[in-house]
């Protein structure tokens, strides 16, 4: 039965937002329907979210990336309301820590998941920790060779070039990863302009979600980049053929938003400043739920 007092709160206050799209065009399920079965079982929900471009603003120097506002706040509250809050992203976790480290009880995912952090316990892949020496010279010689206009962010067990601020320098930083990759062994993986190396692991934000949900029945993903795409895909397999399971995914919208990724949402949020509202207006209406 649906409980259409919370669904209107919920609605008015995705609406009040103003910057929210709800586009669920040839959906399974509707809207309603699936803020409710998230409300009616918290405890078998969870909301999992990228970092880059979904939590932050994307601007020039990875370094100084900082959550928007809310943003933490936001977290903070969804984990006193569902079973499970969970970053998966690209950046190593020490990062994802000095960011979300306050949040207590979130799960962090780094490195698409070579590196965890999970109620105080850090793991990583004994797979790719091999690989942190070879990282290291690549590191090394990327500091020697590249023009400076390039930024180079050491994440241990990968890394990446950075030319936004340089776009001239795309050639350069994608010939020079390539030459890596083909002597060392390494795989290349392109970003918006960015140009990352990283371990020949088999792992991606796709396995790890698959790992983390499968108690769940409720399941949010927000994302904004091609490598969500596997996340979503998750979420595809997880919810095919099995309808006590509910799958959200959600796109935030940016000029680097990747195409295909906006086209699978079933929710397309504009910018990663809108989603501290929506989860949020989501918090307002768990809230709400009966209790006992
Ligand atoms: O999985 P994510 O959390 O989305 O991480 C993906 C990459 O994000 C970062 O690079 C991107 O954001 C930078 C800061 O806004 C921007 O300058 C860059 O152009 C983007 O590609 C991060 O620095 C990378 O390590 C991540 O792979």
């Amino acid at each position: 039965m649906l409980h259409y007092g919370t669904v209107v709160l919920l609605l008015v206050a995705l609406d009040s937002l103003g910057a929210v799209t709800i586009d669920r065009a040839g959906a399974a399920e509707p809207w309603a329907s699936i803020v409710e079965k998230t409300r009616t079982s918290p405890s078998r929900s969870g909301f999992y979210f990228d970092f880059d471009g979904t939590l932050s603003r994307i601007q020039i120097d990875p370094a100084t990336v900082l959550p928007v506002s809310g943003a933490v706040e936001s977290l903070t509250r969804l984990v006193g309301l569902v079973h499970a809050v969970g970053i998966v992203s690209a950046r190593p976790v020490d990062f994802l820590q000095s960011r979300f480290g306050e949040v207590p009880g979130v799960a962090l995912h780094g490195l698409y998941g070579l590196e965890s952090w999970e109620s105080g316990t850090a793991t990583s892949s004994p797979d790719a920790e091999r690989w942190e020496p070879v990282i290291r010279a690549l590191l090394a010689r990327a500091r020697a060779e590249l023009p400076g206009e390039i930024l180079i962010e050491d994440k241990r067990l990968s890394m990446a070039l950075h030319y936004r601020r340089a776009p001239q320098c795309e050639d350069r930083a994608l010939h020079w990863g390539r030459d890596q990759a083909r002597r060392h062994g390494v795989v290349l993986e392109q970003g918006p302009y960015t140009v990352e190396l990283k371990p020949p692991v088999d792992r991606d934000k796709g396995t790890v979600l698959a790992q983390a949900i499968s108690g769940l029945r409720c399941v949010w993903y927000f994302g904004d980049g091609a490598p969500d795409l596997a996340a979503f895909r998750a979420l595809d397999g997880w919810s095919a053929g099995a309808p006590h399971r509910t799958a959200v995914r959600v796109a935030v919208r940016h000029p680097d938003s990747d195409g295909a990724l906006l086209q699978e949402a079933d929710l397309v949020l504009d910018g990663p400043d809108a989603v501290p509202g929506l989860l949020d207006a989501v918090c307002t209406a768990l809230d709400h739920r009966p209790k006992g």
